[in-house]
């Protein structure tokens, strides 16, 4: 590596120490790091604040293009990550420990996605060594609590005459990693819902059987919910679907028991249960229908069930229809950022639905043009998992391909 090149997988490193995960979220010390470091590269740097006890900053960083009147480029990505069961990790989650051997940086957000404003930044500056002036003005929005559905972050900021003023034609969010050597790209997100079953039931002696009992009915539920998965998958599995187009249902917590000093008391059956699903359905999927299976099938009234089905966000844009970005001649930034992963000696793979749910739904929402990227390729899927890493050269890499993106996005006009 360069000198340069080791400072940047340092920065890296840095940035991944701070404890950004929930449920406690450090983003002042985040703001810490970002703010000077944006500064330093003679970035114009806000604050926002959307919550009345301003703890949860949105960092604004821009490059003013030479032709203010364009609509600008927006490079998003969340401050906040997942929790991270640091007894399961092999290298603790918040010590960024880099594998000297592999090159693997080891750290919760490492892909999810405390990679991106590094990258963008050092991309930043070495377009700036370059000599190159955008003529877009760029944007850098670093945001809180996209983990936990953005109502405090980008929704907010999504609604703001701050980001009216922005004046943005096109944006760039995370993606996922790819494990070949083509890049992926993500013109739509799964629409996420939770769902919530509780289940009632005849409490009992745990020794006598009898019908009705409230985990027997919970698990009723949790059949039939079951082969409907099993359905879905199947069509993943046999290369039919994409992951990003079947509607997923996954049980993520159970709730049951009565407590006692040592767990749970063995022989008493309860009278309630729960379970907890993270429903996830591609833009076009038909929720009246899931509705109905809801209703019929996984939790119906005559097993003494009931549900709670919350949206996380929205579900159309301004005109109605499903969220998505065109990835064809009517898109023109779709091409221009084609042509800069071609021109960064790079391969895109066929355009994908997302199979999780980012911050681009909002923006989608207005009618924005949106594509979610994250230059890791040859790179396993670790996202919301242990060990997630990053692999220092693939990181590297991906700065050089953002040059080439902010470099060609900054540069069209229409
Ligand atoms: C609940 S909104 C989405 C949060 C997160 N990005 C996910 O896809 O799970
Ligand atoms: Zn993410
Ligand atoms: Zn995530």
């Amino acid at each position: 590596f360069t000198e340069l090149e080791s400072d940047q997988v340092a920065r890296f490193q840095e940035y991944l120490r701070i404890r950004t995960a929930h449920p406690s979220p450090d983003y002042a010390g985040a703001a810490a790091f970002l703010l000077p470091y944006a500064a330093s590269l003679g970035l114009r740097t806000a604050t926002l604040h959307f919550t009345p006890c301003r703890t949860k900053p949105l960092l604004l960083l821009t490059w003013p293009g030479s032709d203010p009147s364009l609509p600008s480029v927006l490079l998003n990505s969340h401050i906040d990550s997942v929790p991270a069961e640091a007894e399961r990790w092999s290298h603790p989650p918040f010590a960024a420990h880099r594998d000297p051997a592999t090159g693997r940086v080891y750290a919760r957000g490492a892909q999810d996605d405390k990679c991106l404003p590094v990258q963008y930044l050092e991309a930043i500056r070495g377009l700036r060594a370059a000599g190159f002036a955008p003529a877009r003005t760029v944007h850098i929005s670093l945001v809180p609590d996209e983990e936990i559905g953005g109502v405090d972050g980008f929704e907010k900021f999504a609604q703001s005459e701050e980001f009216r003023a922005l004046n943005v034609g096109f944006m760039l969010d995370e993606g996922q990693a790819s494990p070949t050597d083509v890049f992926r790209v993500f013109y739509a997100d799964r629409l996420v819902w939770r769902l919530i079953v509780k289940a009632a039931g005849a409490p009992g002696h745990g020794s006598r059987m009898f019908d009705g009992a409230a985990v027997d009915n919970l698990m009723d539920c949790l059949e039939a919910v079951a082969g409907f998965r099993e359905a879905q998958f199947g069509m993943v599995k046999a290369g039919e679907r994409g992951p990003g187009e079947v509607v997923s249902v996954n049980p993520v917590y159970m709730k049951a028991g009565i407590p006692s000093p040592t767990g749970f008391v063995m022989n008493m059956q309860p009278s309630e249960a729960e379970v907890g699903f993270d429903l996830r359905l591609p833009p076009t999927a038909d929720i009246e229908q899931i509705k109905r299976r809801l209703k019929e099938e996984w939790a119906p009234a005559h097993k003494n069930l009931t549900y709670e089905l919350i949206r996380k966000g929205p579900v159309t844009d301004v005109a109605g229809r499903p969220i998505f970005t065109a990835t064809d001649e009517s898109n023109p930034w779709w091409s221009v950022f084609e042509q800069a992963i071609t021109s960064a000696g790079g391969k895109l793979s066929k355009p994908e639905i997302l199979s999780s749910t980012t911050d681009s739904r909002f923006v989608r929402q207005l009618g924005i043009p949106a594509l979610g990227f994250s230059p890791m390729s040859n790179t396993p899927i670790l996202l919301h998992d242990n060990n997630e890493f990053l692999e220092d050269k693939v990181f590297l890499r991906g700065i050089k391909v953002y040059e080439h993106v902010i470099r060609a996005l900054s540069s069209f006009k229409a």
